[in-house]
This record gives structure tokens, sequence and C-alpha cells, in this order.
């Protein structure tokens, strides 16, 4: 099993449970690893053959950028979800932080793994 991954994507969005995240947007950052195997498009040399990393970040730029989570952990779920099912990944590793929650702490949030390495 190969991976393509991207690291501290950025994305403005509300989340939180307190009034003030309802109102305030705050930044979100990812960590995704995604299971595939990147032989086709090393060979090829094509991106069709290859998991496109920017494709993923514009989607997930697009979903989560929309959305008004109260727990990262629904967060986390649906975009593991979106990304498994959208660009037909088996398995992912998913870091989602708020580096703003908390100020004493330099980031807090969860890291999920969904689906199976094959
Ligand atoms: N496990 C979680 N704990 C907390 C969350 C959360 O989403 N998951 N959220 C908050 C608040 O929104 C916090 O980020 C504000 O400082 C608290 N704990």
């Amino acid at each position: 099993m190969d991976i393509v991954y991207i690291r501290d994507l950025r994305i403005d969005t509300i989340i939180g449970i307190f009034d003030w995240e309802r109102e305030v947007r705050q930044v979100v950052s990812i960590d995704l690893e995604m299971a595939t195997d990147i032989r086709r498009a090393a060979a090829s040399e094509d991106i069709r053959d290859a998991l496109d990393y920017k494709a993923v970040s514009d989607r997930l730029q697009a979903f989560i950028g929309g959305c008004q989570f109260l727990l990262v952990e629904t967060m986390a779920e649906q975009v593991a979800a979106l990304v498994m099912e959208e660009f037909e990944v088996p398995w992912v590793r998913l870091r989602i932080g708020k580096p703003a929650a908390i100020s004493q702490a330099e980031d807090v949030g969860v890291v999920i793994e969904r689906g199976a390495r094959s």
C-alpha cells in the first residue's frame, strides 16, 4: 500500500460548542493520509491515474468551509466518509486540529483511521 498525503491543510470554518464559536470562524488544521497504489501514475505520469491531492484539497476546502459542526468528531467522520466515497480511497488516517481552541495548548483535536489497508 502506498500513501498520498496532505499535511496541515488550513481551512476557515464555524466549529465549536460555545456561543462565540458559532459566530467567529476559526481555522482547522488537517493532516490526511490516503491509501492508494501509485504505480500506474508513476508509469504513465498522467494525473488522471493519480489520487490528485489538489482535487482532494479543493473538495475539503469547499466542504469544510461551508459546514457548521459543533464537534470536531463529527467533522472528522464526515470528512473521512467523503474522501473514501468520492475519491475511492479504501483507507484513511485523518487528524483534525483546532489550534486556536485552547490558549494554553498548541493544538487540540482528533485522529481517526477508517477503512481497511490493502
Ligand atoms: N472531544 C472534544 N472536546 C471538545 C470539543 C470537541 O469538538 N471535541 N470542543 C470543545 C470546544 O468547542 C472548544 O474547542 C472550545 O475551546 C471543547 N471540547
